[in-house]
């Protein structure tokens, strides 16, 4: 434990006693489950058993040094004016599902924990993002459904005419948020995580400000920090957002009004998303995405079926090379106007009319005011810098002590899952067990009908680094329509494509477009944050009929070359 406190550079020599024993010792069956990182929506009750077990043994634990519990020590050394002791172990800056996934681990792991919340808890997934949106994405799936006379007709169901009520869809979308809120907020108040309210920012190492906006006035010292104060819509300079007829998704997924026709910049997931939302409500749809094709961020081949299946045969029409430079807001009594250019040259090319604008063209880090100037951090286009460790780098590159980034602020992957991944493998590094999260085995995942989802890279990527590395790069592919449970659902639609290395087997990216490809999505993924090969994992057996036998289909259609390797762990015989 000593020699990881040194090469991490810690101000302070920490040492763990029977901090192993305290974690394990927190559920029967599996440390991991027993305080999920980002509390699944539905199943906080599995997890309440768990949670009791370590309020308990948190108030009976000796309080011991400042900052210690259940073991833990802490014998400060003052270095560069850090404090000799500590109020906590670790101190989180932003409390959504990144701050939250670290806060709920550090418990696990005996540290003493506090986390700073200036807004409300939750952040942008729970309040503002895949929460609500994945609430309207359901509306929008059976109210498609409902309004699909052919598909209802092909498995003989005749319905009347279906209609929403706008109000009670943006309830639901509301109801679901302040209910996730809730869960989070009690998840992490029921192990004893401090949650402080006010806007922090580091003053020096080791030490926090936080409370009102210009009058923080409350300090906090912890051993280690983590900043994970998210992001913010992205507004690109020209466009004039008034929140009613120009909105990001903050004011969206209020659902206000549903426009008849809406214009989306940017077809990322965002955009794509919504225009999902928007096209089963009734609106028309006009995509406005600056790059040469829509959707440019996936895989071009699932991303021309995504247009096959998702746009076109929907109310939306686009321009693509185009950028939308100016956008004014509709007043008196004129429309939404919108100026495009022409992304190379930059000429103007039409001015558009319509009802309403979403402008849906990336996420800026949440960062400014965060005090990071006093421990000589630069930020980059205000992203946090940081290592493949989540360690924050100071203006010259190097480690900043006991100073951490996770989430949207750190750039690296703007994806819930993702903040919360990092903050637990942050907190596995401060309990003293070096973790490195492989971001090629994150999945992701588009919430559109049907669903997009990928792991690792796309096949332009892989064909790239194969040409650097000199390795050859083979394709697989099946169909949702070859699938018995797909048909049976009359929904055939669909495509799974993997791209791998013949030689050894490896995986380096899937993707899927059809009915729940999000969930179908981990198979794949977690092959390969295991490091499984295809060897591996292709005579693993799959229930019939059900739609996991896609990627079956997937990994059992590689042609691999004779010597392509099993892996070490999957190699070891299996007592049956
Ligand atoms: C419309 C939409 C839909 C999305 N859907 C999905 C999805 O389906 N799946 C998915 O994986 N991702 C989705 N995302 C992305 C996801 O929401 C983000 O990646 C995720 O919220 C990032 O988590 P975070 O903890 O880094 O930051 P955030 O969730 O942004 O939380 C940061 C928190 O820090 C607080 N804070 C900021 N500064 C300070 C300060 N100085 N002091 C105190 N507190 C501070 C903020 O108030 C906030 O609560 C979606 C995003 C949007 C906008
Ligand atoms: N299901 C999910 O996981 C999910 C859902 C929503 C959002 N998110 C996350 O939120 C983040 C933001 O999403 P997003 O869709 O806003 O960003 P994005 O980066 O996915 O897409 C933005 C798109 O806008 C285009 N664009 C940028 N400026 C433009 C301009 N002036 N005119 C026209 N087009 C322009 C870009 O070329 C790009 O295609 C993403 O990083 C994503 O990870 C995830």
């Amino acid at each position: 434990m000593e020699a990881m406190a040194v090469s991490r550079g810690l101000a302070s020599a920490v040492r763990f006693d029977g901090v192993a024993s305290s974690a394990s010792s927190c559920s029967s069956s599996s440390s991991s489950s027993c305080v999920p990182a980002l509390v699944s929506y539905s199943g906080l009750k599995r997890i309440n058993a768990g949670v009791s077990k370590v309020v308990r043994e948190l108030r009976v634990a000796p309080a011991g040094a400042r900052g210690g519990v259940r073991g833990l020590r802490v014998e400060a050394a003052a270095v560069n004016g850090a404090p000799q002791s500590f109020d906590y172990d670790v101190v989180i800056i932003g409390a959504g599902v990144g701050g939250h996934g670290a806060a709920l681990h550090a418990v696990e792991k005996g540290l003493k924990t506090a986390i700073v919340e200036g807004d409300v808890v939750g952040g942008t997934c729970v309040n503002r993002g895949c929460v609500p949106s994945k609430a309207l994405l359901a509306v929008s799936g059976r109210m498609r459904e409902l309004r699909d006379e052919h598909h209802l007709k092909a498995l003989g169901i005749q319905v009347a005419a279906a209609e929403y009520d706008r109000q009670a869809v943006a309830d639901h979308a509301n109801n679901l948020a302040t209910k996730i809120r809730g869960n989070l907020t009690n998840s992490m108040k029921a192990i004893g995580v401090d949650i402080l309210t006010g806007v922090g920012s580091v003053v020096a190492p080791q030490v926090v400000k936080y409370g009102r906006i210009g009058f923080a006035d409350k300090t906090i010292t912890a051993r280690d920090i983590i900043i994970a104060t998210g992001s913010v819509p992205f507004v690109p300079p020209g466009i004039e957002v008034d929140g009613k007829t120009v909105f990001t998704s903050d004011h969206a997924l209020k659902l206000e009004w549903i426009p008849e026709w809406i214009a989306i910049v940017g077809s990322g997931y965002i955009g794509l998303e919504f225009s999902d939302v928007y096209t089963a409500l009734g609106s028309e749809v006009t995509f406005i995405e600056a790059l040469d094709g829509l959707m440019p961020g996936f895989d071009p081949e699932i991303g021309k079926l995504a247009q096959r299946i998702l746009i076109n045969p929907r109310k939306i029409d686009y321009h693509v090379g185009v950028l939308a430079k100016k956008i004014t807001p509709a007043k008196n009594g004129k429309p939404v106007q919108i100026e495009l250019v022409d992304t190379k040259t930059k000429e103007v090319k039409e001015t558009l009319e319509v009802d309403a604008a979403l402008i849906a063209t990336g996420r800026s880090p949440f960062t400014k005011g965060l005090g990071l100037e006093k421990v000589n951090v630069v930020t980059q286009r205000g992203f946090v810098p940081v290592d493949e460790r989540m360690q924050v780098l100071d203006a010259e590159g190097n480690k900043v002590p006991n100073l951490f980034c996770i989430g949207d602020a750190n750039g690296k992957m703007m994806l819930a899952h993702a903040a919360s991944a990092q903050g637990i493998s942050v907190i596995e590094q401060i309990a003293g067990r070096d973790n490195v999260l492989n971001h090629n085995s994150v999945p992701a995942a588009c919430f559109t009908h049907p669903e997009i989802s990928m792991v690792g890279l796309t096949e332009p990527q892989a064909r790239a680094l194969a040409e650097k590395e000199g390795f050859k790069v083979s394709v697989a592919k099946t169909s949702f329509k070859a699938n018995t449970k797909a048909l049976a659902e009359n929904e055939g639609d669909g495509l799974a494509k993997m791209i791998y290395r013949p030689d050894t087997g490896e995986i380096l990216g899937v993707h899927i477009l059809g009915l729940h490809a999000a969930d179908l999505i981990h198979e794949a993924s977690n092959a390969i944050a295991m490091g499984n090969t295809i060897k591996d994992i292709k005579f693993a057996v799959h229930a019939h009929p059900t739609l996991s036998e896609v990627l079956d289909e997937l990994f059992k259609s590689a042609h691999l070359e004779d010597h392509a390797v099993v892996s070490e762990k999957a190699a070891e015989p299996v007592a049956v």
